[in-house]
C-alpha cells in the first residue's frame, strides 16, 4: 500500500541504476508483501462460504441456508448474516491499523529490514494458526497476526529503485495485491470441494510468508534508512552495491540532503494542520475515505459470499470470484500503462463515470434478479446471472485502473516533503479504519437494506467524482519539487 515504502523521494532525476541482484530480491520481497495482503483479502470470503467451514464454525448458519432454499427474499440476503463471520474477515484490518503505528517506530529505530522480517514472521504465524484452527478464537487470532503482517510490511517494503520507474512500481504494489486476490480465488475454487479444504486455503499463505522472511534476512537495510539512523558511510556502501556502480555520489548527496531536511521538520503533525497545507490534508483524508466508499472491498473480499447471496450456485460463485479477480488484475495493468500518458485526473474521472454507470445497472439488475431467482422456486436465470457478473466486472475494472492504485499514492505525489510522511500515515490509517468498518458491517447491512447498499455506493462514487473534478490538480509529469507551483495555480 505504498505507505512510506513506495513514497517517491522527491526529485525527478535520473541516477545511475542497474537491475542488480539486490533490486531483484527487493522486488520479490515487495511483491510478496502485496501478494500476501491480496491473498488475505481474497481468501476469507471463499473460506466462510465453504460448507465444511460453516459446519465447523457456524452450523446454525449452514442449517439456515439449507432450510431456507424455498423461503423469502430476505432470507437470501441474510443467509450469511453473522457478526462472527464478519469479524473473521474484518479483524485483520483493525490489527493492520494498530500495527502500522508500532511499525513506523520499529522502522525508524531498527530499519526497514527489521520491519519486513517481523511482518514475514507475523504472516507465517497467522497462516499456521488459521490452518490448524480448532475454534473461532484460533481463527481470529490468526487473522489478527496476518493483520500485524500487513501493518508491518506495507509501510516498510524497501525501495531501491530510481524515480524514473517509481510511478510504475507504485502501481506494481496494487498489481501484486490483485495477483494475490486472484490466487486466493483460484485456490478457493480448487479447495472448495475437498473436505476441510478451507484449512489448505488458509495455510497456503505461509508459502509467500516464508519467502518474505528469508528475503528480509538476505536484504541489506535501505540506504535511506541507514543514513537517517546515522550510518552514513554504510548507507553509501549499500547504495553502491544496490546500484552496481561506485558512481552514486549525486544520489547519495540527495539522500543525505533529504534526510537532513526531514530531520529539520520539527513537528510534521502540526505542519499539516497549518492553513498552508489544508488542501493536502483534505485530499489525504478524503481520497482513502472515498476509495473505501466505492464499495470495492465488499466485492473483492466477500466475492463468493456475495455471488451466493445474489443467487448464484455453489460452483458458479467460486468461478465468478475467479473471473472478477482476473478482470481486477488485468485492469490494473491498464493503469500501469496509461497513468503517465493519460494522467491521473482522466483515470479518476473515467473510472468514476464507469463505476457510476455500472452501479446503477447492478442495482437495477439485482432487483430484477430477485424477482426471477429469489422466489425460492425458480432457478436463477443463466443469462441474468451472466449479465450481473459482467456488470460487476465492469465496475471492478473501473476501480482497478483508477481509484485502486491511485488511491494509495496520489497523496505522496501531491504532498511536499515536510508533510509527506504524515500525509501517507493519514492515508493508510483512514484506509484501514474504513476497510475494517465496511468489512464488519457488510453482511448485516446487505441483510437489512438489500440492493439499496449498492445505491449508497453509487451516491459515494458520484460525490467523489465531483470532488476529483473540482479539487484535484493534474500532477502528471510534474517534478515533485515543482508541486507547489501547481498548487499555487489551483483555485483550492
Ligand atoms: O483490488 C481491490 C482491493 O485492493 C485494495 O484496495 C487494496 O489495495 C483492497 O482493499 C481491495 O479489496
Amino acid at each position: 500500500m505504498a505507505g512510506g515504502g513506495f513514497v517517491a523521494h522527491g526529485r525527478r532525476k535520473t541516477y545511475e541504476d542497474r537491475v542488480t541482484t539486490f533490486v531483484v530480491i527487493t522486488c520479490i520481497v515487495a511483491a510478496m508483501g502485496g501478494l500476501l495482503f491480496g491473498y488475505d483479502v481474497g481468501i476469507s470470503g471463499g473460506v466462510i462460504s465453504m460448507e465444511s467451514f460453516l459446519k465447523k464454525f457456524f452450523p446454525s448458519g449452514l442449517e439456515k441456508q439449507k432450510n431456507n432454499k424455498a423461503t423469502t427474499h430476505e432470507s437470501e440476503y441474510c443467509k450469511f448474516d453473522s457478526q462472527l463471520l464478519t469479524s473473521f474477515t474484518s479483524s485483520l484490518y483493525l490489527a493492520a491499523l494498530l500495527a502500522s503505528f508500532f511499525a513506523s517506530d520499529v522502522t525508524r529505530i531498527s530499519g526497514r529490514k527489521a520491519s519486513v522480517f517481523i511482518g514475514g514472521i507475523a504472516f507465517l504465524i497467522g497462516s499456521n494458526l488459521n490452518g490448524i484452527a480448532m475454534n473461532m478464537i484460533f481463527l481470529i487470532i490468526g487473522r489478527l497476526m496476518l493483520g500485524v503482517g500487513v501493518g508491518f510490511t506495507n509501510q516498510s517494503v524497501p525501495v531501491y529503485l530510481s524515480t524514473k520507474i517509481r510511478g510504475a512500481i507504485n502501481i506494481g504494489f496494487q498489481m501484486a495485491v490483485t495477483i494475490g486476490i486472484l490466487t486466493a480465488g483460484l485456490i478457493n475454487y480448487g479447495t472448495e470441494t475437498i473436505e476441510d479444504g478451507w484449512r489448505v486455503s488458509l495455510a497456503l499463505a505461509g508459502v509467500p510468508a516464508i519467502m518474505m522472511a528469508i528475503g528480509a534476512v538476505l536484504l541489506p537495510d535501505t540506504p535511506n534508512s541507514l543514513i537517517e539512523r546515522g550510518y552514513t558511510e554504510k548507507g553509501k556502501l549499500i547504495l553502491q552495491r544496490i546500484r552496481g556502480t561506485k558512481d552514486v555520489n549525486e544520489e547519495f548527496n540527495d539522500l543525505v540532503e533529504a534526510s537532513e531536511a526531514a530531520k529539520k521538520v520539527e513537528d510534521p503533525w502540526r505542519n499539516i494542520l497549518e492553513p498552508r497545507p489544508r488542501p493536502h490534508l483534505v485530499i489525504c483524508t478524503l481520497i482513502p475515505l472515498f476509495q473505501r466508499l466505492t464499495g470495492i472491498h465488499v466485492i473483492t473480499s466477500y466475492a463468493p459470499v456475495l455471488f451466493k447471496i445474489l443467487g448464484f450456485g455453489e460452483n458458479a460463485s467460486f468461478m465468478s470470484a475467479v473471473i472478477s479477480g482476473l478482470v481486477n488484475m488485468l485492469a490494473t495493468i491498464v493503469s500501469i500503462h496509461s497513468v503517465d500518458s493519460f494522467g491521473r485526473r482522466i483515470l479518476f474521472l473515467e473510472g468514476g463515470a464507469q463505476m457510476i454507470l455500472s452501479l446503477i445497472l447492478i442495482a437495477v439488475r439485482i432487483t430484477i434478479a430477485v424477482q426471477l431467482g429469489f422466489n425460492g422456486e425458480g432457478s436463477y436465470a443463466k443469462t441474468e446471472a451472466n449479465f450481473l457478473l459482467f456488470l460487476i466486472c465492469v465496475y471492478i475494472a473501473a476501480f482497478a485502473w483508477s481509484w485502486g492504485p491511485l488511491g494509495w499514492w496520489i497523496n505522496s505525489e501531491i504532498c511536499p516533503l515536510d508533510i509527506r510522511q504524515v500525509g501517507q500515515a493519514i492515508n493508510v490509517s483512514v484506509n484501514m479504519l474504513f476497510t475494517f468498518l465496511i468489512a464488519q458491517v457488510f453482511l448485516s447491512t446487505i441483510c437489512h437494506i438489500r440492493f439499496v447498499l449498492f445505491l449508497l455506493f453509487l451516491g459515494a462514487v458520484i460525490t467523489m467524482t465531483i470532488f476529483i473534478a473540482l479539487f484535484l490538480p493534474e500532477t502528471k509529469n510534474i517534478p515533485i519539487e515543482e508541486m507547489n507551483r501547481v498548487w499555487k495555480g489551483h483555485w483550492f
